[in-house]
């Protein structure tokens, strides 16, 4: 069997972050195994604290998995420090990690931070050079390429520049777009629009963490990166249509639905 392995933050309302790359990941029909890189208490309304682990034991269970269950790709989700930064891309360089995806996690979606401020530049010089591919969202797209992403083109530009930081590869997504959910793919010097139509559910906690996760299990399959996001974002259209609806604010993401 397949294996992903998720390098994320805990979610205690299950909607994001490890627990939502394990749904993704066993949706898929792949084994999930996970390296958590903090605790998170949060539910829909917002997240109420964050306790990173050491990067001592983050370093433990990277060794733990690498050496036994060997993954066919690696997604990267929360990771709120440079110290947690650096001993991922450490660990990645020495076990010649494959299939990379990194979704820079800044913020989220109920307004906190995510990643320390001083902890971006070690992302963009350490971490995203390994990934095949990252997908931030149009904030993130916008701190990672200095530039505010107002239109189309703007969004076309961020990407060829962000491009340059992975290996080749980015996917702006374009879910705080108002009027559609239009996401952008730059692969090997080609722009590729991938059109949806907005669904009308305010339940979207955790959509970059599974977005995020399903393009890893594309790839880990041997599909290719467009094959793999095109495959990611009907999942991720599926999972929104089949509305959930729990908890007081933005709610979780529905997997129970046949892909
Ligand atoms: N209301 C929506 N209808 C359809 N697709 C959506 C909607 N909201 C988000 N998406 C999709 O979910 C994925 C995650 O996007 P986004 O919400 O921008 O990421 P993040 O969770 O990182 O902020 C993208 O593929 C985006 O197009
Ligand atoms: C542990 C963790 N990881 C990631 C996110 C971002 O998810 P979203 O952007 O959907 O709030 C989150 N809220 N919590």
């Amino acid at each position: 069997m397949k294996t992903v392995l998720t390098i994320a933050g805990s979610d205690s309302s299950g909607g994001a972050g490890i627990q939502a790359d394990i749904k993704t990941i066993t949706a898929h029909g792949l084994y999930a195994t996970s390296a958590i890189t903090a605790l998170t208490a949060q539910n829909t309304t917002g997240v109420y604290g964050i306790m990173e682990v050491t990067p001592e034991f983050l370093e433990n269970q990277l060794d733990c998995i690498f050496k036994d269950i060997y993954p066919d790709a690696v997604k990267i989700g929360m990771v709120s420090s440079a110290a947690l930064i650096e001993v991922i891309a450490d660990k990645l360089k020495v076990y010649k990690a494959r299939h990379i995806v990194v979704d820079p996690v800044m913020v989220s979606t109920s307004g906190s931070r995510l990643l320390a401020e001083d902890a971006s530049e070690t992302l963009i010089r350490n971490l995203i050079p390994l990934a095949q591919v990252i997908t931030p969202n149009i904030p993130e797209a916008e701190a990672l390429c200095g530039a505010d992403i107002k239109s189309v083109g703007d969004m076309e530009r961020a990407a060829v520049k962000i491009a340059g930081f992975t290996k080749g590869a980015v996917l702006i997504k374009g879910g705080h777009n108002l009027n559609d959910a239009n996401d952008l793919l730059y692969e090997a010097g080609t722009l590729e629009w991938l059109n949806g139509d907005r669904i009308d559910n305010p339940n979207t906690h955790g959509t970059g963490c599974t977005l995020s996760s399903a393009i890893a299990c594309g790839l880990a399959k041997g599909s290719t990166l467009p094959e793999s996001v095109k495959a990611a974002k009907s999942y991720i259209s599926g999972a929104l249509r089949a509305n959930l609806n729990l908890g007081h604010g933005s709610g979780p993401l529905n997997h129970m639905f046949d892909i």
